[in-house]
């Protein structure tokens, strides 16, 4: 079994953050560990507020995981701030684990901001650099390149921008797009497109986090990048398509849908 350890913030009402990604790593076979980052108070209609954990607890967490157990693969959610980033930058750099997906998670799709303005600087120069894929949504996207994106050609030319600034690949995520939910991968080489239908749903909450914990479960597992980036992007279709609706407001996708169906549920 492969060890997958998240380093993100928290979601009590289980849809997003911490509780997404280690329901993810465990629907893939995987080994789940957290590392918190920030305490969020937030369910399915917003986010309430938040408390950014301190460096050195985030530190102690991290030596704690990889002095005692083998990380096959690294997601990284919520950063919040420039001290968290550059604990963690120094950690990966310590530790240099064999893959590192980074989501660069800055607002919650209910508008709340998730990383201060003066921290997208740091992501930039700290933690890109060490990212094997950083899956940006298209905001994200934007905010990173300074460029609008509302086609292919602006998505695929955000990739090859954040691949400039360090990523080795660079996955534009497309469920911010109107017309369908293709997403685009840079691998440094070439482009990848993941055509996808987009799914009527309010059950979309946390998909970021899911995908991103999704293909770090496939790289851990020994999948090649394009291969488990197209595996992950089905699991968060199948998890949106066959969602419970949950809470007032935005629901969780569903994450043991393929378990459920091969148990005959
Ligand atoms: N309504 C939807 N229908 C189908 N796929 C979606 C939908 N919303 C998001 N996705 C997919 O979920 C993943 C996360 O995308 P996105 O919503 O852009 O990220 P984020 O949650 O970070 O904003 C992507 O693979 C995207 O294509
Ligand atoms: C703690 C925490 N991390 C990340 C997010 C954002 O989740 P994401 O998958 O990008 O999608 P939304 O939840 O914003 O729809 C979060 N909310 N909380």
């Amino acid at each position: 079994m492969k060890h997958v350890v998240s380093i993100a913030g928290t979601d009590p009402s289980g849809g997003a953050g911490a509780a997404a990604d280690c329901k993810t790593f465990c629907a893939h076979g995987c080994y789940a560990m957290n590392v918190i980052t920030a305490v969020v108070s937030q369910n399915t209609q917003g986010v309430r507020g938040y408390m950014n954990v301190t460096p050195e607890m985030i530190a102690s967490q991290i030596d704690a995981v990889f002095e005692d157990i083998e990380v096959d693969a690294v997601k990284i959610g919520m950063v919040s701030v420039p001290e968290t980033i550059r604990i963690i930058a120094g950690k990966l750099r310590q530790y240099k684990p064999s893959f590192v997906v980074v989501d660069p998670v800055m607002v919650a799709t209910s508008g709340h901001r998730l990383l201060a303005e003066e921290a997208e600087q740091t992501l930039k120069e700290e933690l890109i650099p060490l990212a094997d894929v950083l899956t940006p949504n298209i905001p994200e996207a934007e905010v990173l390149t300074g460029r609008h994106i509302d086609d292919f050609a602006s998505m695929e030319q955000a990739a090859k921008d954040i691949a400039a600034l360090g990523a080795k690949a660079v996955l534009v995520k497309g469920g911010h797009r109107v017309e369908d939910a293709t997403d685009i991968l840079y691998d440094g080489e070439g482009f990848h497109y993941f055509k996808g239908r987009r799914v009527e749903s309010t059950s979309t909450h946390g998909t970021g986090c899911s995908l991103s914990s999704a293909i770090a479960s496939n790289l851990a597992n020994g999948m090649n990048l394009a291969d488990a980036v197209a595996v992950a992007k089905q699991y968060v279709f199948d998890g949106i398509s066959h969602a419970e609706p949950i809470g007032k407001g935005h629901g969780p996708i569903h994450h043991f849908y393929s378990l459920y169906r091969k148990a005959g549920m």
